[in-house]
């Protein structure tokens, strides 16, 4: 059960620190092209352990991802304010090239789980650096988060019962799949109307706009997102070493639409183990198909 993290910094560090609070593998691995910073973010992080789950962390060069199990990427520059995720594109692609097949080439068995933005279109770059290996991108797991968040803050209840999918580009042009959102197993409106509770187009518009522009807001506030993308890669990693078959709006490539981008798929031991359509309304549908071309247009410009 070891698992690897490659680029340290805010996320892949976060991630980590996650991992290990968590109990998620027994052995964690950080890489970084600055080998200092790995090493000190292991020690750091290794210091949560014995109070915590008890992992074994520690750091390396690509040699030590030998035997992971599932390999984190969140290596690459992240968005400065007024940046968007696919403004990264050229600077991040350019490491993948050099990064995915040395991690490939070390870690033969492992899951790649990318973080790095644009992810959705790093996620198609990789899936063909290592053409062996199974990819998958964190996708909108973390941006479903949010649209769970701001619904469950509106509804009153515990978070973890409400579900809901974010749906596309983990970008700007994502998709907030209203028809998918239940509280306690009732439609979001129903319940709402059953409970007298706002739930109004301005209340909706607040709740689409809280999630979609949830990144700039906090890179603005300080410079960049970590935590709530360092649970949501411990939880997909978990989903892949224990084989769980959680339903999880990850990035793959995707041939319906011929890009990679997020919808509802069951993640399990290799990766992605199958994709589920969800029943969108007409309207819902042409703004996933908008934001494939979104992603589709950015990937001609890596080719
Ligand atoms: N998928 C998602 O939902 C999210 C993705 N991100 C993305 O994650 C990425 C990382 O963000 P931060 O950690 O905030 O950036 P950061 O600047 O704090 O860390 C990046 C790390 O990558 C390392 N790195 C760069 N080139 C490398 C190479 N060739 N080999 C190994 N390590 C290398 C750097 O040394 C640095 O430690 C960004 O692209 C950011 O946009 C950030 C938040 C959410
Ligand atoms: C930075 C980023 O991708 C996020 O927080 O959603």
């Amino acid at each position: 059960m070891k698992v690897g993290v490659v680029g340290t910094g805010l996320v892949g560090a976060t991630a980590a620190y996650a991992l290990t609070l968590r109990g998620s593998c027994s052995d964690l691995v950080l890489v970084d092209k600055d080998p200092q910073r790995a090493q000190a973010e292991a020690q750091d992080i290794a210091h949560a352990a014995p109070v915590s789950s008890g992992t074994r962390v520690g750091s390396g060069g690509d040699a030590a991802l030998a035997d992971c199990r599932v390999v984190v990427v969140a290596a690459g520059a992240n968005q400065q304010p007024g940046e968007s995720r696919l403004d990264l594109l050229d600077k991040n692609a350019a490491i993948f090239r050099e990064v995915i097949p040395r991690v490939a080439e070390q870690a033969p068995q492992a899951v790649l789980l990318i973080a790095t933005n644009p992810v959705d279109v790093l996620t198609d770059l990789a899936t063909r650096l290592a053409p062996d290996h199974a990819v998958l991108g964190s996708g909108t797991v973390l941006d479903s988060a949010r649209f769970r968040h701001l619904i469950a803050e509106r509804a009153g209840v515990d978070a973890t019962h409400v579900h809901g999918y974010v749906l596309g580009e983990h970008g700007d042009s994502e998709v907030l799949a209203w028809s998918t959102a239940t509280v306690a197993g009732l439609p979001v409106a129903d319940f709402m109307r059953a409970r007298k509770l706002d739930w109004s187009e301005a209340v909706r518009a607040g709740i689409d706009a809280g999630t979609r522009d949830a990144a700039a807001a906090i890179i603005q506030g300080k410079r960049a997102t970590y935590y709530g993308i360092g649970a949501a890669l411990a939880r997909i990693t978990e989903a892949i070493l224990g084989d769980r078959r959680a339903v999880l709006t990850v990035s793959a490539p995707t041939p319906h639409y011929g890009v990679s981008l997020s919808l509802p798929r069951i993640v399990g031991a290799r990766g992605v183990e199958d994709t589920l359509l969800p029943t969108l309304t007409a309207e819902e549908q042409a703004a996933l198909n908008a934001s494939a071309e979104v992603l589709r247009e950015t990937g001609r410009q890596l080719a």
